[in-house]
């Protein structure tokens, strides 16, 4: 298995794990995802339309609404989510060691404006497994805490093609992208962010 180039709060970063020509691929592989399964900006329980734009792939997207957030078959438009790409598979096997393949690959769109808060990705069954994130396109600026809200905090700039992975201690910690270098990277057309989450959520 391949070693993180470095951990910071248990967090794994792998700098550089996908090239260009891997990036452009997933990219590719996105796209056609998003015409299946549209971008949406989701409303959060209190009522607050997100930042960040999402959409998903695999057995089960993560969505939020009104009712709460949760982990659903459907689309909000009332559709299945499409395949989980290959490709998308392919870096979790790479990476993960689990045992399990990943349910939900959650796509989240960063335009120049949007961030996300700081939160623990809780709504799984177990945290046994661990959440696989992939950045493609604009740099971000990742912040990673512990288990208590009011925990230090670390950051680090996630740059096209890096891979963290949140497992062990750190797949309970709150994280967080508290902003986009817009326009530092070529590989979106339109530029901005796209983050992969793979997760096992039942
Ligand atoms: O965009 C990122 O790097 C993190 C995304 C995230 O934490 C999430 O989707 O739960
Ligand atoms: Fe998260």
């Amino acid at each position: 298995m391949v070693k993180p180039t470095l951990k910071i709060k248990g967090f794994a970063i792998y700098k550089g794990f996908l090239d260009r020509l891997a990036q452009e691929r997933l990219v590719e592989d996105i796209r056609q995802v998003a015409q299946a399964a549209p971008f949406v900006s989701p409303i959060t329980p209190s009522g607050q339309k997100m930042s960040v734009r999402m959409t998903a792939a695999g057995p089960y997207g993560w969505i939020t609404d009104r009712r709460g957030y949760r982990y659903a078959k459907h689309h909000p438009n009332g559709q299945a989510w499409p395949d989980m790409p290959p490709s998308v598979i392919q870096i979790w096997q790479n990476i993960s060691e689990a045992a399990r393949a990943p349910e939900c690959c959650l796509i989240n769109y960063y335009s120049e404006a949007a961030r996300m808060g700081l939160h623990q990705d809780k709504d799984e069954a177990s945290f046994d497994w661990p959440v696989v994130s992939v950045s493609l396109g604009d740099e971000a600026l990742f912040r990673m805490g512990g288990e208590t809200r009011g925990d230090p905090t670390q950051s680090v700039w996630l740059a096209s093609g890096d891979v963290v992975v949140m497992g062990g201690a750190a797949r309970r910690s709150f994280h967080g992208v508290d902003r986009i270098k817009f326009g530092s990277s070529a590989l979106l057309s339109k530029g901005g962010r796209i983050n992969l989450t793979m997760r096992i959520v039942t």
